[in-house]
């Protein structure tokens, strides 16, 4: 079926009432470039129109060796033990999209949903840690190994533990290898998590994922971070980009399926993730440690 065409009408009889509601046009003009006006303010005071590079963009495909970009260490690691051939000797940050398959993040992405199914967070960021099974609900957080109980076994398989288990130990040797360190030396530690960030206002601070932050401030034990993205900037959703803050400008990281980014979690490190406008986010943010003491284990449905 074509457009249906209407046929020619007599003059309108509303005629002279638009005449009339043209006279107060440069008025209404006035009104509408003061509301353009304030929109795009508005926009630009919250866009981030202050990106100055893309390290890695969207589109492109990092493979098989990351991209690494050196940054000079921060003096953050000399205010904690040091760890010979772990601690960070070498800084800056890397990317690849070589080392988890577009498969393996659409089974971890899986694993989150079903997790976070069982809650989530009432503002726009939840978080479920497989470690320490705390998972954000309403305006808090619960154990899911305690308050789901054995139903926990109906939610993930051994299978879900084993990609996870697995996907974790070829991050670690990825950042042993483009750091030059000692893998053994190397630990996995807390917090270790999946999370999902949509843009529903937020309800609690926990929901408050955008503020400019140190891991290694916020956190203590981290010396390397590392996040893996499970879905894809553009396409899942829009905003969430991450944002390295350096002084001459800020540096991007755009989201991919599959995408590893990591990088020493001192303050030559400073970022923030851009605010999510559209859309759901899911990353895991894997989180290693030069601290044994600080050293966590793989989760297992064993221990449930
Ligand atoms: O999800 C991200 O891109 C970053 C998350 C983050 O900064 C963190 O978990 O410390
Ligand atoms: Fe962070």
């Amino acid at each position: 079926m074509g457009w249906h065409i209407a046929p020619n009408r007599q003059k309108c009889p509303e005629t002279e009432l638009h005449l009339a509601w043209l006279q107060t046009a440069p008025g209404l003009l006035l009104v509408t470039l003061l509301a353009c006006g304030t929109s795009l303010w508005l926009y630009l005071s919250t866009a981030d129109a202050d990106i100055t590079e893309t390290l890695v963009g969207r589109g492109e495909l990092v493979s098989p060796q990351p991209r690494v970009f050196a940054v000079p260490c921060s003096e953050d690691y000399d205010q904690h033990k040091r760890f010979p051939g772990c601690t960070p000797q070498k800084c800056g940050r890397a990317v690849t999209d070589g080392l988890v398959s577009r498969e393996e993040a659409q089974a971890l992405r899986r694993l989150a949903e079903r997790g976070l199914a069982l809650a989530g967070s009432e503002g726009g960021a939840s978080i479920l840690d497989l470690h320490s099974g705390a998972l954000s609900m309403g305006k808090q957080f619960v154990n899911i190994y305690r308050y789901f109980g054995d139903q926990i076994g109906e939610v993930f398989t051994q299978e879900d533990f084993r990609l996870y288990r697995d996907v974790r130990r070829r991050i670690q040797d990825t950042i042993a290898q483009t750091f030059g360190l000692d893998v053994s030396l190397l630990f996995l530690t807390k917090p270790t998590f999946f999370s999902r960030i949509n843009s529903t206002e937020a309800k609690t601070q926990h929901d408050e994922y955008w503020h400019p932050h140190i891991d290694k401030v916020t956190y203590g034990s981290f010396d390397y971070t590392s996040l893996l993205y499970l879905t894809d900037y553009g396409t899942d959703f829009t905003g969430g980009r991450f944002i390295f803050m350096d002084k001459d400008g800020n540096r991007t990281v755009e989201p991919r399926a599959g995408r590893l980014s990591f990088f020493s979690s001192g303050s030559e490190n400073l970022h923030r993730v851009e605010r999510v406008a559209w859309g759901t986010r899911f990353a895991i943010t894997v989180s290693f440690t030069c601290d044994p003491a600080h050293a966590i284990a793989d989760p297992s449905l064993a221990a449930v």
